[in-house]
């Protein structure tokens, strides 16, 4: 049984595993990481090991209180990945990225694939059929949309996300919401598209805190699902077990 543990630029998700079946999921904040652990620990003691991604300051040593009990895999760089990494900064790639990228290839193998991981950051990333990794698009997410419209104008309030009820903003929120929530649908369609230009067949696979959100929206039809990074975290252990 391992706990897989995504630490991300807001929060914190981790699924219990039980092979390839989730048997529970939480959503913590980084604050409260080493109680939550702990408690997960608690009522699944059959729990092995730790399988984390982060992105975020939380550090390898914010886990070194549980080592007597689990083994700790902090996934990094230096790692063997199912793909070749043909971005001109390797170093300098997200975590998260990798993990997404090496779940696409071992859960739909010989085929292209684009990851859009909707969270904190909306993050585009290519994997072609010969598992080479491309690269994407880095962009804001719609929370951060929001809070950036607020905090960099004067006039701005802070909304909660919405459905925009017209296309055509009729007062502040409601051109705030067009703006955020459309902009970023038109913007994954668009990038959709282009991609569509270049490449006839591909899988999409659309995650992150708002793809469920996205996903009814979008022009293309897409099946969301949320939980594609920490199920990658399962499998890049599974085949980590299996090469090592
Ligand atoms: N309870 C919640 N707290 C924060 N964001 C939430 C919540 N529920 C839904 N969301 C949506 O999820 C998005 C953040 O996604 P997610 O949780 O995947 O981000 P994250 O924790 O920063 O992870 P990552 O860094 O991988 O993007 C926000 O844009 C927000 O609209
Ligand atoms: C883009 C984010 C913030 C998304 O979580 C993360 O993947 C990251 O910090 N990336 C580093 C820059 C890069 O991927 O090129
Ligand atoms: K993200």
């Amino acid at each position: 049984m391992i706990l897989a543990i995504d630490v991300g630029n807001t929060r914190i998700k981790a699924s219990v595993f039980e092979v390839d079946t989730v048997l529970d999921s939480f959503v913590f904040l980084k604050t409260e990481l080493a109680e939550n652990i702990q408690n997960i620990l608690k009522s699944y003691k059959k729990i092995a090991h730790l399988v984390v991604s982060s992105v975020s300051d939380v550090e390898k040593n914010s886990f070194s209180e549980f080592e007597s009990f689990v083994k700790i895999h902090f996934v990094s760089h230096n790692d063997s990945f199912p793909f070749t990494n043909q971005y001109k900064t390797p170093h300098t790639l997200g975590v998260d990225r990798m993990v997404l990228a090496a779940g696409a290839v071992l859960q739909f193998p010989n085929q292209n694939r684009l990851v859009i991981d909707a969270g904190t950051c909306v993050t585009y990333d290519f994997i072609d059929e010969s598992d080479g990794y491309q690269g994407g698009a880095i962009s804001a997410g719609l929370q951060l949309r929001y809070n950036a419209l607020h905090n960099f104008t004067a006039k701005l309030p802070l909304l909660e996300v919405e459905n925009p009820e017209h296309f055509i903003g009729k007062s502040t929120s409601e051109s705030m919401h067009s703006g955020v929530v459309n902009g970023l649908v038109y913007e994954i369609d668009g990038f959709i598209d282009e991609y569509k230009a270049l490449y006839p067949n591909f899988i999409i696979i659309l995650t992150g805190g708002d793809a469920v959100f996205l996903a009814k929206r979008l022009k293309n039809t897409i099946f969301a699902n949320s939980n594609f990074l920490l199920e990658s975290l399962n499998q890049i252990f599974q085949y980590k077990v299996k090469n090592d």
